[in-house]
């Protein structure tokens, strides 16, 4: 359902044409993100089964480090806000951990520490 926002003052046709305009791009970019997102799912998927299938922990700190730091430079230098960036990316990389874990948990490797990250002792399943 489409609404209009405007008030009950009428408004000037050429900033609804822009707003349109803006509206179309914000759509696309919109669906950018969703696509690239399911591709990067895709390939944590992978990385998911491969951890699994090799008892590697869910988590991986320091690579995690690694990604921020950068992706905090490429936000800088897009003057995109690198505090948020990083926000972004924390939340994206905490719902990998979580399905790494859901594979790690059906194939029997429950991948080390409650953090995910495999630095606690645990028991190694007898898999072969
Ligand atoms: O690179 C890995 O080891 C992954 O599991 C992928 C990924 C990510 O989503 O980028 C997720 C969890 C790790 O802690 C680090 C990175």
């Amino acid at each position: 359902m489409t609404t209009s926002n405007t008030g009950n003052h009428a408004v000037d046709p050429d900033v609804v044409e822009e707003l349109a305009r803006l509206r179309d791009s914000i759509d696309n970019i919109d669906a950018a993100v969703v696509h690239m997102l399911a591709e990067r799912f895709k390939c944590t998927q992978q990385v998911g089964h491969l951890k699994a299938r090799h008892q590697l922990p869910p988590a991986d700190p320091a690579r995690e480090s690694r990604q921020i730091a950068r992706l905090r430079t490429l936000a800088e230098n897009a003057k995109l806000d690198p505090a948020f960036a990083e926000t972004l990316l924390n939340f994206i990389i905490a719902e990998v951990i979580r399905h790494h874990e859901r594979i790690a948990e059906d194939t029997g490797n429950s991948g080390g520490g409650a953090d995910g990250t495999g630095n606690v002792t645990d028991t190694a399943p007898a898999s072969d």
